[in-house]
């Protein structure tokens, strides 16, 4: 269990060990060969446990200031410095322990810093980090790779196009490392210690964006580590079931938040698998959902799941305890708040009909969903900047009255949906296009119940999603959706003049929401759905598409 009562798979160092040896972690240790990712506080960091899984290996993650014991206690046979939101030069910004660089050196064990964990290096091995020329830079680069390098020896491509995020730059490199890599702007971007094996990347190998960043990640573990790629998402799979009988127990009932999305619904399959009909799944309508949602999902429900799923109408409340709330965190609390309410209103009910009071939750969470909402304490992110309370972490009350059961809680989108599959899950929930909790509530930037602003969003919305369709583009994107800007412009309609809604439209490439980019739709794609929502929906006279990737945006827009 981790701090907040939910099961994990894979260890993150801060759990005491009692706990760590219910998780399975130690064993599953015992097993493999172990890849440590120290924690700076990066939004990517689970992200490089996720590619480490991907390419076959299995990982912990530590705090980044874990001591040298710690460290020493998991027999490391290769250590990832990850990146993070502080600056080296600040006093008090974690680090690794002194002794550490010589402890790798004395046991063979090949070193990687990224980002911050690159710039820790530069800085504790005698090497300077300072603004440099660049003065920072952001989201996609091209990168020119020198020739002669160990850390690229696989590729040919000697320019990719990789993902940056950071402001510090490495000035001046330490003793024995020499540069492999500049950007565009000529920074520094990638270095290495042959002789002591110690690499550092200035970008992301571990999101998708970045082009042969797997690749990379992949060559270093695999040829310059030597790992044996030995680990699974069946294996995954396996532990959680194993976990979730152990944390529930053999009489226990819980309650599933069930949205129809590909999460939940993967979550209840699995949890179902373990409890049967001590299983109970809940729907809730809370008045922001998309057009015809409610009728869709629970169709949906009963022709492709088969399981028993209960709607509750909670529109009223919800919308009665937004009104005139504007501030996008202030919202989303509000909506994890109520959601909470009607959880627990269920569990009440359900103790009167059944005898039992179900006392464990399943929510459908994801990596994404923590590490965005800023980590609970103990998780171990303990160096991490909120970006957004998600409804269903950040947003929950304090006096939750559930244990939690989250059996994806460390995993990313394109892994849950190949346990997904895996279960058996009808493709029709695999492939849904990702819609979060607060649904429209955080699509109408401001006040969310202000005049038709719902209506106007949920019909703009349906004509844009059912074009993406009938242009055979829905499998390609990953999430696309429409969203309401609380301001007027002018128009001309008919010879007159308007002063009407402006409406956005998002439509975004990923395959884990953690880095993204905006999708390239032909001219004549735009062209079409402008006019239909124009034409169909009249009180907005202005469309407009949204053109930034994440980072430095976000997916959505609050
Ligand atoms: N309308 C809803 N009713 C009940 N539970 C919900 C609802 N919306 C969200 N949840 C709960 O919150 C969790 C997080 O929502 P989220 O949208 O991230 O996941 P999802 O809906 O399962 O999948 P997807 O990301 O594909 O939409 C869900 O997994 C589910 O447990
Ligand atoms: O269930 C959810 N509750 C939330 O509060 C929430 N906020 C964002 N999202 C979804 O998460 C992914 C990443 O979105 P952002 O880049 O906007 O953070 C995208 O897929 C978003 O739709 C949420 N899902
Ligand atoms: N993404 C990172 O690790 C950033 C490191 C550091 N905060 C910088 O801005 O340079
Ligand atoms: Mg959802």
């Amino acid at each position: 269990m981790s701090a907040n009562g939910s099961t994990t798979v894979f260890t993150n160092g801060d759990a005491p060990a009692s706990k760590k040896q219910k998780t399975g972690a130690s064993s599953l240790h015992d097993d493999h060969q172990c890849v440590l990712v120290l924690d700076y506080g990066s939004q990517y960091t689970q992200l490089i446990c996720r590619r480490i899984r991907e390419i076959g290996a299995f990982s912990m993650m530590f705090p980044g200031d874990a001591s040298m014991e710690r460290i020493k206690s998991v027999n490391p046979k290769v250590v990832i410095l990850s990146g993070g939101p502080n600056s080296v030069h600040v006093e008090g910004s974690p680090r690794v322990p002194e002794d550490f660089f010589g402890y790798c050196q004395q046991n063979s064990i090949p070193v990687l810093g990224i980002c911050y964990g690159m710039q820790l290096i530069v800085q504790m091995l005698g090497g300077v980090v300072g603004s440099g020329v660049a003065g920072g830079e952001y989201g996609r680069m091209p990168i020119l790779i020198q020739p002669g390098s160990r850390l690229y020896s696989f590729q040919d491509n000697t320019q990719p196009n990789v993902w940056m995020s950071h402001g510090d730059e490495a000035t001046q490199l330490p003793e024995g490392f020499k540069v492999v890599a500049k950007s565009e702007q000529g920074a520094v971007v990638a270095i290495e210690d042959q002789a002591r094996r110690i690499f550092g990347l200035q970008y992301h190998p571990e999101v998708a964006h970045t082009e042969q960043g797997t690749d990379t990640l992949r060559h270093f573990l695999l040829d310059i580590a030597g790992l044996t790629a030995d680990w699974s998402m069946a294996e995954v799979l396996e532990t959680q079931l194993k976990l979730i009988k152990e944390q529930v127990g053999p009489t226990q009932h819980a309650i599933c938040a069930l949205s129809g999305g590909v999460d939940s619904t993967v979550a209840a399959t699995l949890v179902h698998k373990v409890l049967g009909e001590r299983l109970h799944c809940v729907f809730v309508d809370h008045g922001l959902l998309r057009y015809k949602e409610g009728e869709r999902v629970m169709e949906m429900f009963t022709q492709h799941l088969h399981l028993p799923v209960t709607k509750v109408d909670h529109k009223d409340v919800m919308l009665a305890k937004l009104k005139g709330v504007t501030d996008p965190e202030r919202k989303r609390k509000i909506i994890g708040a109520e959601f909470i309410e009607v959880f627990k209103a269920f569990a009440n009910n359900m103790e009167k009909e059944l005898g039992h009071k179900p006392t464990f939750l399943v929510q459908g969470t994801l990596y994404p969903d923590v590490i965005e909402s800023c980590p609970p304490p103990g998780s171990g992110q303990k160096h991490s900047h909120t970006i957004k309370s998600h409804h269903n972490v950040g947003g929950l009350p304090k006096d939750l009255q559930f244990s939690l059961i989250e059996p994806f809680r460390e995993l990313f989108k394109d892994e849950v949906r190949a346990i997904g599959r895996l279960l058996g899950v009808p493709e029709t929930f695999i492939k849904r296009h990702p819609f979060p909790g607060p649904g429209m509530g955080v699509r109408i930037l401001g006040d969310v119940t202000e005049g038709d602003r719902l209506e106007v969003l949920c019909m703009v919305d349906e004509i844009y999603i059912n074009a993406i369709k009938e242009f055979g583009l829905y499998d390609e994107i990953w999430q696309a959706f429409a969203v309401f800007l609380p301001i007027k412009s002018v128009g001309v309609q008919g010879d007159q003049r308007t002063h009407s809604h402006v409406v956005g439209l998002r439509a975004v490439c990923s395959s884990d929401g953690m880095t993204a980019d905006w999708y390239p739709f032909t001219p004549e794609f735009l062209r079409t759905v402008s006019a239909r929502i124009c034409n169909q929906v009249r009180s907005v006279n202005r469309v407009v598409y949204d053109i930034t990737s994440k980072p430095p945006s976000t997916i959505e827009w609050e």
